[in-house]
């Protein structure tokens, strides 16, 4: 998406879909080259469309990232390649490593919310980390030779666009580090503790930077050659700042995948006894303070709707659910609740993903 810097005026955007491998049922991976090839397809298309309109996509003076958080991939440096497929937020394989650091619910779910903010569920990165380091030969032998590098989302693309295996910068910011377990939420530096929890090797984590600065320029991409990337920050904090909650006790929902309520609790890490993350909103330059969050996240949202479609086969696109959705007077007190990855907040129920009937 390009905008106007003067009126945020959206000049033109282009999107292209990035579709999930699923090799067994609750297992979602991407493919991390796909997303990248993906976003520098985007870029080259929304270059083109700027000079239908007669605007020079030379004069792009900053490049912001936005991305799905939580999604974990870990690559070589000195190959660029990645050492398996990214393991998305709502993956469920980690079912087990969950019960492991709990040891089989010997350790409650929130051991670990005061250094973190969250509690221990298969949704964030450090347990799929572990999970990779547990469960792929490459990954524990790129490990042990010292040649493994973590990131979400945002640190595979700023590493790749700013050079890869030729300098590119293995950083991520503050909101993303806050969604992987490792980051201690007051310090906003990653945490020796939690790192040990999970058996994670520090060396592999990016260096944790604001939302907003210069990290870098852009080497890859030809159209963008040389434009600062001045800007990351987790796609629901993202939308925060998109609607203006600035403001503490201002709050956004959002709808896509899933659904995610993000509330500014200004310099507060409130922590809930009512099942809400605490999350880092932004931090606008490295010597501003944080802005925090309270979290609720839905893991399943529209994507259910995309399980109509393509699963159940009950409609032929995804906008015929709101028409039928019009037509229908009651539901009979049917609920459907599609609790495809376990129940997120308020339960954090990794279990609760069968069906019972009751006639
Ligand atoms: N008109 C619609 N009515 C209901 N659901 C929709 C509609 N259009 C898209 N969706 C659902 O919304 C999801 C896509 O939302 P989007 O915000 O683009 O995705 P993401 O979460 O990846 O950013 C898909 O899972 C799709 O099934
Ligand atoms: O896929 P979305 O846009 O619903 O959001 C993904 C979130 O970042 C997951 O935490």
């Amino acid at each position: 998406m390009v905008f106007a810097s003067k009126t945020a005026e959206v000049l033109t955007f282009h999107q292209v879909p990035v579709p999930h491998i699923v090799p067994k049922e609750g297992w979602f991976e991407q493919d991390p080259n796909v997303i990248l090839q993906a976003v520098i397809e985007t870029v080259d298309v929304t270059c083109d469309n700027l000079k239908k309109l007669n605007i020079n996509y030379e004069d792009i003076v900053a490049v912001g990232i936005t991305n799905q958080r939580e999604t974990t991939i870990l690559w070589d440096p000195t190959t660029g390649k990645p050492l398996y497929n990214a393991l998305v937020w709502m993956d469920i394989r980690t079912s087990s490593t969950v019960d492991e650091i709990l040891q089989n619910g010997k350790k409650p779910q929130s051991f670990l919310q005061n250094q973190c903010g969250l509690p221990v569920s298969t949704y964030f990165s450090a347990l799929k980390i572990k999970w990779l380091m547990d469960n792929v030969d490459e990954v524990k032998e790129a490990i042990k030779e010292s040649r493994c590098l973590f990131g979400n989302v945002d640190s595979w693309l700023v590493w790749n666009l700013t050079g890869g295996v030729r300098g590119g910068l293995h950083i991520t910011d503050v909101t993303n580090a806050s969604r992987t377990m490792l980051m201690n939420i007051e310090t906003l530096k990653w945490d020796p503790q939690l790192c040990k929890v999970f058996d994670i090797p520090m060396r592999i984590l990016p260096e944790i930077r604001s939302s907003s600065e210069i990290y870098g320029y852009i080497q890859r991409v030809t159209k963008l050659m040389g434009v600062p990337i001045s800007g990351i920050l987790g796609d629901q904090q993202a939308a925060l700042v998109g609607q203006m909650c600035f403001k503490m006790g201002q709050a956004k929902s959002t709808y896509g995948t899933g659904c995610f309520i993000l509330y500014n609790t200004g310099a507060y890490t409130v922590r809930s006894t009512h099942g809400l993350l605490t999350t880092v909103a932004y931090q606008f330059g490295a010597n501003s303070k944080p802005v925090y969050a309270l979290e609720g996240s839905v893991a399943i949202a529209g994507i259910s709707i995309k399980w109509l479609k393509d699963n159940l086969q009950i409609i032929n696109d995804v906008k015929e659910s709101s028409e039928l959705a019009m037509t229908a007077e009651e539901s009979g007190e049917v609920y459907f609740v599609p609790a495809f990855s376990g129940l997120y907040a308020p339960y954090w129920r990794k279990d609760a993903r069968r069906l019972t009937p009751i006639i």
